[in-house]
Formats: C-alpha cells, structure tokens, sequence
C-alpha cells in the first residue's frame, strides 16, 4: 500500500487543525520553526510548474486573513470551525521577504562557516595548520592585550604614551564589556564542529556571536593605525594581520562567517567610542593621579 504523503514533521498531510495549531513550529503557535515553513512554502508556489491559483488561494485561506473572516475554532460555541486544510497548505502565510532574507543569510552562512572550517580538528582537512591558528588565536586573545597594555602603561615614562596606553586599556575593556553582553543576549551557539579548547574563556565564550576575536583585531588595528606612526609596510600588515585573525576563527571552527563579520563591525564602531570619548589628563584626572603623585 503507498505509504500517505508527509509534511515537513513527518504528519501525514491532511492531519486535523487541532492536532497542529498547538505545535511549535505551526504558524498559529508563532514559534520559531515558523518562518522556516513560511520559506518553504514561498519555495514551493513558485516551483515549475506550481499552481499560481493554487497559491493565491493559499494566501487568502491563511490563518491572517482567516482569523478576519470567521473566528478560530472554540473561540464560539455556535460556529462551526473552518474545515481543515491540508497541513501543507496552512503553512503558506504571508512570506515576509526580510524572514526570507535572513534565513537565506543564515542558510549560507552556516554551509560557508562549515566549508571554512578545515582546522576544526587534528583530522580535518588542514588539520595540520591547527597549531598556527591557534597561535593567531591567542595573538587576538584579550589577556596578552590586557597584560600589555598595564605593563606598558606602568613603565611608560611620557605623558603622551601613558595618554595613549590608557586609552588603549579603556578601548580593550569597552571591548570585554560590549562582546560579553551580546553574546549572553544573543546566545548563539558555536558551531558543531568546534572543540571547545580554547586558552582562557569567560562563561559567556560558549556562545558565538560575535566573535571577540574580531572585534578586538578590528579595534586594535585601527587604534594602531591611528595612534602609532607606522612605515608602510608594517600598517598593511596590522590589516592582514586584522583579517587573518577573522578568517582564522572560521577555520578553527570557532566562529561562523556572520559572527566574526559583526564582530569586526562592532570593533570598529568601537574605536570611534573611544576616539569620541578620548581620555586625557584634562577630562579624566583621576585616571592620571597615580603618575601626578610621582
Ligand atoms: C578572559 C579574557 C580577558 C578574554 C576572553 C577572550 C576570549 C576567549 C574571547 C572569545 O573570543 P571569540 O568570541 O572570538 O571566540
């Protein structure tokens, strides 16, 4: 006997209204698996072939237009519910084209980020250059940064450079700050294939996005460019070096695509906070005091 036709969930189409109005993924529940049949059903209303009636009826018998027209079953004792469709085709709403747009971004982003990542393990593809990743990982990392810079900062002997250093700790802290609390709003996971062995992690590096690599990459090298006054060749190379560090957290499987993307993004929007609230003896004595005792 030929086995009956299934949706998406594996129902057999044709499954009773109430049975699915209550599932997670059904557009009357509004969860999140929604938007995923709202693409698939724009997909389909435009395949060879389709049916362009069919899907013109499809929009005016969705649940939008419908909850207009007659009130949801149980909402009345006297009315009687509208009949049930087939699961399918109740799932064909009103696509909304940034919906659409989005889930296409993230469709590509994590097939790209899963390409990418040829360093995830000892035995993917350039699972050899995995130690030099992990070198540029902590070239990136937020404590040699930190480290640094207090070093600097207490051994430097010029207002200028201790001016410069303080910023640098304020820019490199703002960073922290701003990364950690998008992560834990965001909550993105890492992607599947990474290991988590990362050197020295907050509880918030769990999540992915953004990436705090490539915030702090993008933020330092334009602090450098700024501030420093470097010869030719050695600017281009704190780009590259911005740039490779982004690329080597999709190679390591850390990030995908999209996370270092706006984590270079939020680094750079990072400086211009720091550069509009530049710290100096003037606006900020009391950051200074400790070398005004000297
Ligand atoms: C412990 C300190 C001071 C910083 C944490 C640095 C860190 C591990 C950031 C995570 O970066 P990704 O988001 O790029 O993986």
């Amino acid at each position: 006997m030929p086995s009956p036709r299934r949706n998406t969930e594996g129902r057999p189409l044709g499954a009773s209204a109430s049975s699915s109005s209550s599932s997670p993924g059904s557009p009357a529940h509004g969860g999140s698996g929604a938007g995923r049949f709202e693409f698939q059903s724009l997909l389909s209303s435009r395949a060879p072939g389709g049916d362009p009636t069919c899907a013109r009826l499809r929009a005016s018998e969705s649940p939008v237009h419908r909850r207009g027209s007659f009130p949801l079953a149980g909402t009345g004792p006297s009315q009687a519910p509208p009949p049930a469709l087939p699961e399918d085709d109740r799932m064909d709403l009103n696509p909304s084209f940034l919906g659409i747009a989005l889930r296409s971004l993230l469709a590509i982003d994590l097939w790209l980020s899963k390409k990418l990542g040829v360093c995830a393990g000892e035995n993917s593809s350039w699972g050899s250059m995995r130690p030099l990743m992990k070198l540029l990982e902590i070239s990136g990392h937020g404590i040699p940064w930190l480290l640094g810079t207090l070093y600097g900062l207490f051994r430097s002997d010029s207002w200028a450079g201790r001016e410069v250093l303080m910023n640098l700790l304020f820019a490199l802290l703002l960073d922290l700050l701003l990364v950690t609390v998008i992560k834990a709003l965001v909550r993105r996971r890492r992607p599947a294939h990474n290991q988590m062995d990362m050197f020295v992690t907050l509880s918030v590096d769990k999540y992915s996005f953004p990436s705090g690599h490539a915030s702090r990459a993008a933020l330092m090298s334009r602090f450098i460019l700024n501030h420093l006054v470097l010869a030719i060749p050695l600017r281009v190379l704190t780009v590259l070096w911005t740039f490779i560090v982004g690329l080597s957290r999709v190679m390591l499987g850390r990030h995908n695509v999209t996370d270092v993307a706006f984590g270079f993004f939020l680094g750079y929007m990072q400086y211009s906070i720091v550069d509009y609230c530049w710290l100096s003896p003037h606006n900020a004595p009391a950051l200074f005091v400790l070398w005004n005792q000297q």
